[in-house]
This record gives structure tokens, C-alpha cells and sequence, in this order.
């Protein structure tokens, strides 16, 4: 069941609140324009009922003047709170930035399931520009309107019920746009998301679709998914649009309905020239805020849903709790009883796993394919929490290090290295904003890739595309290997390292491997080459994600492997 989100509500509510003087500044300056909206139609009521009268040219330039001076403060405080709306928009954008980001990364790791839309900046981005939008000042102004409409009462009672009236046809609209527009405009958004999505996933995957001749057939899915957020598109700016024009056109023509019933009242003497023309500008004035809200709708219901995503995500996904920080590790690694369950699945693909591994000491993991070596992997990195049981390091559980202190001691070469835009030495320092060269160049000597490096056209400044496009893959899997050593991590991970590597490459591998236990380092290797676990001198069997044996890599092959001998005569060097 998803989490009711109450817990992300209150989190955007306080950031809300924390606000709460800027509000209360933009709730001031509305108090006072909404006071100084008055001033035209005042300004007519003097003109039509004393100038005009009296034809007194003096009352007329001293009343021009007033106005002049009164729309001027007006002018600049409406100004004024629009900028304290954009800052209001812009802070709560500031403060969940990388709250929303980590969320959204942290999500697709560790709670896959339930809500398919991960929509988490556009959502973000929805609240901030609603909060940044005259779109905000519709709530202060739509209190305003009784206000206009009771003035309005004071000319006449008739006039009065006009417009109460009239604002009560509105407010329909309002309310018939509202839930005439709501399934339209989520399917709208719903299907341009997963248009943007496959959008970038076949980008991504250009070299694929092309040669297996898979453009029409990609490109025709990707049309019907364009056609149908077309078409979601269409009918909801169809039903906003007939909403929206209704309200305009109404409100004119109430405008003009005041007008005829204010003339026929100064027919009967019941009010003055005046009162009719400044019952029909403030009529205008009091409806506007309602127009407004409807022809904000898009914004305002997109801000809506947005709020709705962000609070779910945000429940589902707490803020990390300040970690004390731990002193650098030693390399001692316990998995104690450990049983994994990917996210958003319900059957545990690693189970009740136990083991031990010491400094100096690496740990080859063999077994056939989906036996949960991964999954293993990913366990030991804290990349998925255990659904039982506890890996620690040095004594205190991974999660005690906290995702980024964890990080630092840890270092993980993922089966499938993805390398990201930039140079690569700022893919080996992990993307850091301020890469320590020194620290770059010792991590790929260690990883014994410094001279493949150097060979590539610009050394360690070679532009990398996203994806690491440039690059081999072998030496993608190298860059891959200095990365994970960068920082001097005690636990280090590797995932099927030489998948991509030739002679030279597995040879600088477990050169490398031998240097880390030399140091006090512990490694794991899932192997599916004899020749990774040469340098190993524990071995985990894995079978249907349990242990099948652990112990010396001697004893253990020859107990379990029919040719064992293969096996250990493999790890002598060869590549196989
Ligand atoms: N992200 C995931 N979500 C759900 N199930 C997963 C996920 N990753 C792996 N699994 C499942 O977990 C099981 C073990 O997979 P794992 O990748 O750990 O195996 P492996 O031993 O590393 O295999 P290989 O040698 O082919 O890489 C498989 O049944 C797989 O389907």
C-alpha cells in the first residue's frame, strides 16, 4: 500500500511556513491595492457627480492628480509583491532541490513500487511557479470580493444582487471547469512524460535501434505515444479554453448588464450617473480574481497534482538523518545472515547469507547466472538495504556510515560501468566539483590504468560524452576500476571486472587486486572468469541466491566443482 504521504504534506508545509513573512507581506500589499482599486471608480463617481455638475475645472485637475498619485503607489505595490511572490517561489525552490533530486535517485534504488510517475522537478518546478505567479495573489484578492460586492450594494440593492449573482454563475464555472479539466490534464501530463522517457531512453540506445533496424518500429511506438499526449493536450486546452473564454465573456457581459440595469435606475432616479458607472467598473474589479483563477487553472491544478507527487514522494523517501561521523573503517567485512529483496519485488533473490572477510583478504563469488552475486554486490555497497540481517563494516552497519560517509569507503565497480559527461578525470574523482588530480592519478595507477589513460588524445582531460561513448569497452571498465579506488575505499566491489578486459587489462586487474591486499584492503569479485579469482583466496559458491560453500578457494572448488582442476589450473594467468 503507498504511504498516505501525510509525512512529505508536512515537510512542504513547513518549508511553506517558513515563508510565512513573505505571505504575510504579500497579504499587506494586496490589503492595500485591493484599497486603491477602488480608486477609479471613485475618481468616476467625482467626475460624473461633482465635475460634470459643477463644471469645475479646478476639482477636475485636483482630482486627476490624486488618481495620479494613487495609481502610481498602486502600481508599485502590486510590483512590489510580485517580487516577494518570485522570491517565495524561488526558496521553497531552493530548499528542496537536491531533496527532490536525492529523493527521486534514492526512489528508483530502493522503492521502486507503487507510483510509476516520477515526475519529482517537474513537480517542484509546478509549485514554484505557481507560488511565483499572479496565480498566488488570486487567494489574497478572491477575499476582496465580497468587499466590491457589498459597495456595490450601496448604490443600490438591485445592483447589489447582480452582482452576487453574476460572481455565483462564476464561481460555477470555476467549479465545472475543475473537475471538467482534472482527468484531462493528468492524462495530458502522464503521456508526455512517457513520451519524454522513451524519448531519451532510445537516444540513449541509438546505436541499437539502428543496428538491428529497429527505427520504424521504435519510431511508431514513440508516435502513438506522441499522438495520445497530443490528443490529452488538445481536449484539455479545448475544456480549459471553453471555461476560460466563457468567464471572460461573461464577465463582460455582466459588466455591461449593471451598466443597462444602473441606467434604468438613474431613469427612475434611484442613483446617480456615477454610482452606475463605478457600479460597473467595480463589478469588473470584484470578478476579476475569479477570472483570474480559472485562467490560471492549468498552472494552479498542475501545482496541485504536483504537491499530491511530491508528498508522496517525499513520505516515501525521509530525509537521511545526520550521521555521526565514523572514523575511517578497518577492513573488516561481516555479512551476517543477510537476506536481499529487490525493490519493488516480493521474493528475496539473497538469502540468510553469512560471511566473514579480514584485511588483505579478497573474495571471489562465482555461480551460474542469477545466482545473486549482484544482488550480493549491491548489498555490500549499501545500494540495497538488507531485508534481514546486517553487513557491517568494521563493526557498525553500512547504514550507520550514511549514503555519501559510506561511499567513502567503499569502492564499487558495477557490472555494467556507465561513465557520465565530463573529463575522465572527473569521472575517476566520482564527479567531485573540485577533483583532487593527485588523488585521481594515484587511484588510476593503483587501478593500474594510468598508461591506458595517458595514451587516449588528451590524457586524463579527454572530453567523455555521456555514457563514456568515447571510450572501449575494456578501457570504460578500467577508468571504471580507478574510479572505484578513488579516495582510498577499505571495501572494494567488483562486479564481473574483466568481462571487457583483454591479457594486458587482467593482468593489471589483479596486479591491482594484489596491491590492495598488500595495503590492508579487502575485495570481492564476482567472477565469471577463472581469472579474476586468481588473486583471491576465499571463494563463495552462490546457488539460487544461497551459499553454497565458502571457505579456501582450494578446498572449496575441489569439494564442489567436478573440474576443479580446470578451474584452478584456469586461475593460473590464462584469460579464459
Ligand atoms: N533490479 C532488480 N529487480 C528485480 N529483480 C532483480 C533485479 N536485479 C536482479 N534481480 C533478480 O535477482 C536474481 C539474481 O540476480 P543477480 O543479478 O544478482 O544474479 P547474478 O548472479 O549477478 O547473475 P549474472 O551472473 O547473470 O550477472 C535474478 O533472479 C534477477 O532476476
Amino acid at each position: 500500500m503507498l504511504p498516505s504521504g501525510k509525512a512529505g504534506v508536512e515537510e512542504l508545509r513547513t518549508a511553506l511556513k517558513s515563508s510565512a513573512a513573505g505571505f504575510l507581506a504579500i497579504g499587506l500589499f494586496s490589503f492595500f491595492v485591493n484599497l486603491l482599486v477602488l480608486t477609479g471608480p471613485l475618481f468616476m463617481l467625482q467626475i460624473y457627480d461633482r465635475v460634470l455638475s459643477s463644471r469645475s475645472e479646478a476639482t477636475l485637475v485636483a482630482l486627476t492628480g490624486l488618481i495620479i498619485g494613487l495609481y502610481f503607489v498602486m502600481g508599485v505595490l502590486d510590483h512590489i509583491r510580485s517580487r516577494v511572490a518570485a522570491r517565495i517561489g524561488a526558496r521553497f525552490q531552493a530548499r528542496f532541490d537536491k531533496r527532490v533530486f536525492n529523493a527521486v535517485l534514492d526512489r528508483t534504488n530502493l522503492h521502486a513500487q507503487g507510483i510509476s510517475t516520477v515526475t519529482g522537478m517537474r513537480d517542484l518546478d509546478a509549485i514554484q511557479k505557481v507560488l511565483s505567479s499572479p496565480a498566488l495573489f488570486t487567494v489574497f484578492d478572491i477575499p476582496w470580493t465580497p468587499f466590491f460586492l457589498f459597495v456595490i450594494f450601496t448604490f443600490h440593492p438591485w445592483m447589489g444582487v447582480l452582482g452576487i449573482v453574476g460572481g455565483l454563475i462564476l464561481v460555477g464555472l470555476t467549479w465545472l471547469n475543475q473537475n471538467g479539466t482534472k482527468e484531462d490534464q493528468e492524462r495530458a501530463m502522464i503521456a508526455g512524460r512517457l513520451s519524454d522517457e522513451m524519448t531519451q531512453t532510445l537516444q540513449k540506445e541509438s546505436d541499437t535501434v539502428r543496428a538491428l533496424g529497429m527505427r520504424r518500429a521504435v519510431a511508431g511506438r514513440w508516435q502513438l505515444l506522441r499522438d495520445k499526449a497530443l490528443e490529452a493536450n488538445i481536449r484539455y486546452s479545448d475544456s480549459n479554453g471553453f471555461y476560460s473564454i466563457s468567464s471572460k465573456t461573461f464577465r463582460v457581459f455582466l459588466q455591461s448588464a449593471i451598466l443597462a440595469l444602473g441606467a434604468y435606475l438613474v431613469l427612475q432616479n434611484e442613483i446617480t450617473a456615477g454610482a452606475m458607472i463605478a457600479s460597473s467598473i467595480i463589478i469588473g474589479r470584484a470578478l476579476a480574481p475569479i477570472e483570474g483563477a480559472i485562467g490560471q487553472w492549468s498552472l494552479i491544478q498542475r501545482a496541485g497534482q504536483g504537491w499530491r507527487n511530491l508528498a508522496q514522494l517525499l513520505s516515501r523517501v525521509p530525509e537521511e538523518d545526520p550521521r555521526t561521523a565514523l572514523p575511517k573503517p578497518r577492513a573488516i567485512l561481516e555479512v551476517e545472515q543477510v537476506t536481499v529483496v529487490p525493490p519493488g519485488e516480493q521474493v528475496a533473490t539473497l538469502r540468510m547469507l553469512n560471511l566473514e572477510l579480514h584485511p588483505g583478504q579478497a573474495l571471489g563469488v562465482i555461480g551460474q547466472s542469477a545466482s545473486g552475486k549482484s544482488t550480493l554486490a549491491r548489498v555490500l555497497t549499501g545500494i540495497w538495504p538488507p531485508a534481514a540481517g546486517k553487513v557491517r563494516l568494521d563493526g557498525a552497519s553500512l547504514e550507520q556510515y550514511g549514503t555519501d560517509g559510506l561511499a567513502e569507503h567503499v569502492g564499487y565497480l558495477p557490472q555494467d560501468v556507465v561513465l557520465f559527461e565530463g573529463t575522465v578525470a572527473e569521472n575517476i574523482a566520482r564527479m567531485a566539483l573540485d577533483p583532487d588530480p593527485v588523488k585521481v592519478v594515484e587511484a588510476a595507477r593503483k587501478a593500474g590504468a594510468h598508461d591506458m589513460i595517458l595514451r587516449l588524445p588528451d590524457g586524463y582531460d579527454t572530453k567523455l560524452p555521456a555514457m563514456g561513448g568515447r571510450l572501449s569497452g575494456g578501457q570504460k571498465q578500467r577508468v571504471g576500476l580507478a574510479r572505484a579506488l578513488y579516495g582510498d575505499p577499505v571495501l572494494i566491489v567488483l562486479d564481473e571486472p574483466n568481462s571487457n578486459l583483454d591479457a594486458e587489462g587482467s593482468m593489471a586487474l589483479n596486479l591491482a587486486i594484489r596491491n590492495l591486499k598488500a595495503e590492508g584492503k579487502s575485495v570481492v569479485i564476482m567472477a565469471h572468469r577463472p581469472a579474476a579469482i586468481e588473486e583471491c583466496e576465499l571463494i563463495l559458491i552462490m546457488e539460487n541466491g544461497q551459499r553454497l560453500a565458502f571457505g579456501p578457494r582450494d578446498d572449496v572448488l575441489r569439494a564442489h566443482l567436478r573440474n576443479h582442476t580446470q578451474v584452478v589450473a584456469g586461475t593460473g594467468g590464462s584469460n579464459k
